[in-house]
């Protein structure tokens, strides 16, 4: 059987761009130097999308890896989508968390830059002088700004991006919003987000935020969908009984849950061997999708369980 590429799909977004349906996980926590040639060997194999963050630690690896394969012309910075986001700290500060950014990657501009999430973190700062990604107080619970609200962090980057005119900032968006919260963005907005990216897998297939956002014009990125850690997602009989029927990885399988449905997907991995095994697009049936959709209403489970969500509708219940 031969098939399609999921690196050489494209979607478009809400701004007229198009969006690289498959994109590089770069939330290397631990070991960000890894990322340097992860994102060499993704886009070697074909990738053209990496998605990374400020709290992740990869952006310099990034900025690393760009330079290697612009110096030896295996790509050129228009032909790649770069993702990155503004952490809640940042929330009243987005232009200091985009100029750090692009400084960091080496670019002059970002494809989309997100707000991570829909919350204000207060200001504590290291020895250093760098903001702490995580503020909390001495009992460990996290410290919000009271004066910081989710709607006021998207106008931030909103008014950035408009003042900007989309030169260096060519689209934005939102990260983890449910249906509540987009239905209020979007009684205020300007700017229709381009994306939502939430967690999306056969465990959680979360269709009703999915066809929300796509009623919008707002395309799903679909995180953490190997499940995040360990990968668990892997061991879904339905998608071991898709990689025997189709001879493929189970990468594959879960990527190609997403792609097969209109929406973006960015797995991590640091194995380069497995990047170059997770490009195939399987022809994944209507019913097999339905399948997937089915387990998860059956299983829900979600993997990233961030505390500090706990406050946030659709997470409220999941956290801890
Ligand atoms: N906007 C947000 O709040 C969030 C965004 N993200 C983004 O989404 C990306 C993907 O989500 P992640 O949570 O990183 O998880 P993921 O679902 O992509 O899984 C990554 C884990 O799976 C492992 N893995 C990959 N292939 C494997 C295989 N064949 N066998 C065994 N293990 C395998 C990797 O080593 C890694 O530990 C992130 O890297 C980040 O860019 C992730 C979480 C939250
Ligand atoms: O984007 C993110 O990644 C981490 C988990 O890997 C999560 O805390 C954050 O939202």
């Amino acid at each position: 059987m031969s098939f399609e590429k999921a690196t050489e799909v494209r979607l478009k977004l809400n701004t007229g761009a198009d969006f690289p349906a498959l994109g590089l996980g770069t939330a290397n926590r631990a070991d960000p130097p890894k990322t340097k040639e992860a994102v060499i060997a993704a886009v070697e194999a074909g990738y053209r999308h990496i998605d990374t963050a400020w709290r992740y630690g990869s952006e310099g690896y990034i900025g690393e890896a760009l330079k290697d394969l612009f110096a030896r012309g295996v790509v050129t910075r228009e032909e790649l989508f770069i993702t990155t986001k503004v952490w809640p700290t940042h929330w009243d500060i987005p232009k200091q968390s985009f100029e750090e950014s692009l400084r960091r990657l080496g670019v002059d501009y970002v494809d989309l830059l997100l707000q991570h999430w829909p919350l204000a973190f207060k200001k504590v700062y290291e020895e250093n002088g760098d903001l702490v990604q995580l503020p909390v107080d001495e009992n460990g619970e996290y410290l919000f700004d009271e004066n910081g609200h989710y709607l006021q962090g998207y106008k931030n980057i909103e008014d950035l991006y408009l003042e900007d005119k989309g030169k260096r900032i060519r689209a934005i968006g939102v990260s983890n919003y449910a249906i509540p919260y987009l239905e209020e963005l979007l009684k205020v907005a300007r700017v229709v987000p381009a994306v939502d990216q939430i967690e999306l897998h056969p465990h959680l297939p979360q269709k009703d935020i999915v066809n929300y956002a796509e009623s919008k014009g707002i395309l799903i990125t679909a995180y953490s969908p190997l499940g995040a850690n360990g990968a668990p997602n892997l061991k879904i009989p339905l998608v071991q009984e898709a990689v025997k029927k189709y001879n493929v990885t189970p990468n594959e399988v879960l990527i190609s849950y997403h792609i097969r449905q209109g929406r973006s997907v960015i797995p991590r991995s640091i194995n380069t061997e497995r990047i170059r095994n997770s490009i195939r697009l399987v022809p994944l049936t209507e019913e097999e999708l339905e399948a997937f959709d089915n387990f998860g209403k059956e299983n829900p489970a979600r993997h990233i369980r961030d505390k500090w969500g706990a406050n946030i509708p659709g997470f409220e219940y999941w956290t801890g």
